[in-house]
């Protein structure tokens, strides 16, 4: 019987080529095929980042969100449709190691932490042997582009979702020591209004794309509240110990 392949997930890191690891590059040369997530006609960031290493050998197998910001017409739910792209995506993973070939899924930051790979590892990992390769995450990058050390002593970080209602995030915010608030993109003006009301927003440190090629640090009242991408962050870091 033809042995399978293995199921890789591979950190790439936030965007400048060199944060990644020296063993995600290895795994990423050694595999036959790989597999990155990309939104309906763009590049893919997690691509940008490796495609100096690809070898002309290597297959390359796009997995093309069906969605991203767009609304669907009734009756199709964001959820359906997001979950039946996972199960397709699954099998075309699937097909190849079930072919003895191992797959390289690449992930922008870290597999694991809101990383698009997460879903395939949950419905193949308990059939097929995986492995998963930590990356530079983008909040870890983003704070060293800011200069802005996060936590001191025992503070606490709390990570959130832009996506968060206003409400929710409010209340979070209030209650910690130190945060970092992803996914803003059309959640930014939110996010904005949110950090005002608290009286957080002198503190708050934004970044667009932390450490890629065209990364840009903008004064968090500077920012054009319509055109924050996707790919950027707020830090809000922990209060500075005078030790
Ligand atoms: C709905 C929304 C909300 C949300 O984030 O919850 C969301 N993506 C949104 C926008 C968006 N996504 C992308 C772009 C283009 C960026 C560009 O290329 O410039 C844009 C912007 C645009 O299209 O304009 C591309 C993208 N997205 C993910 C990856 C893979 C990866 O990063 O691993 C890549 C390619 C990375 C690459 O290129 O390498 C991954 C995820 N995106 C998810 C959700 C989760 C899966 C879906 C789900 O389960 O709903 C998951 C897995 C995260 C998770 O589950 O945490 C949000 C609307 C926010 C809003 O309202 O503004
Ligand atoms: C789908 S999650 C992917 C996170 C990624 N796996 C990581 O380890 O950071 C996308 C969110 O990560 C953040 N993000 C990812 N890369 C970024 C970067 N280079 N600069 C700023 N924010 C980034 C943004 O908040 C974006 O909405």
């Amino acid at each position: 019987m033809q042995a399978q392949g293995r199921l890789i997930g591979l950190g790439v890191g936030p965007g400048d080529p060199e944060l990644i690891t020296v063993k995600a590059l290895r795994l990423l040369r050694e595999s036959p095929v790989v597999a990155y997530f990309v939104a309906k006609g763009k590049k893919g960031n997690a691509f940008g980042i490796i495609e100096a290493h690809l070898q002309d050998a290597q297959n390359l197998l796009p997995l093309v969100y069906p969605v991203t910001t767009e609304v669907l017409p009734a009756p199709l739910s964001y959820e359906q449709v997001i979950s039946d792209f996972y199960d397709d995506a699954a099998e075309e993973v699937a097909a190849h190691l079930d072919a003895g070939r191992d797959v390289a899924v690449i992930c922008e930051g870290d597999p694991f932490f809101y990383g698009s790979y997460m879903y395939l590892h949950d419905r193949l990992a308990s059939r097929y042997e995986a492995e998963v390769v930590p990356g530079v995450c983008s909040m870890l990058g983003g704070a060293s582009v800011l200069g802005a050390p996060l936590v001191y002593r025992n503070q606490s970080l709390s990570v959130l979702s832009g996506v968060l209602p206003h409400d929710e995030l409010k209340r979070r915010l209030a209650d910690a020591d130190a945060a970092v608030i992803m996914k803003l993109g059309r959640n930014f003006p939110k996010v904005r209004d949110v950090l005002a009301e608290l009286g957080l927003a002198e503190r708050a440190l934004y970044v667009e794309r932390a450490t890629m090629a065209n990364q840009k640090i903008v004064p968090l009242d500077e920012v054009e509240p319509m055109s924050s991408p996707y790919f950027s962050l707020i830090i809000v870091p922990g209060e500075r110990w005078q030790g």
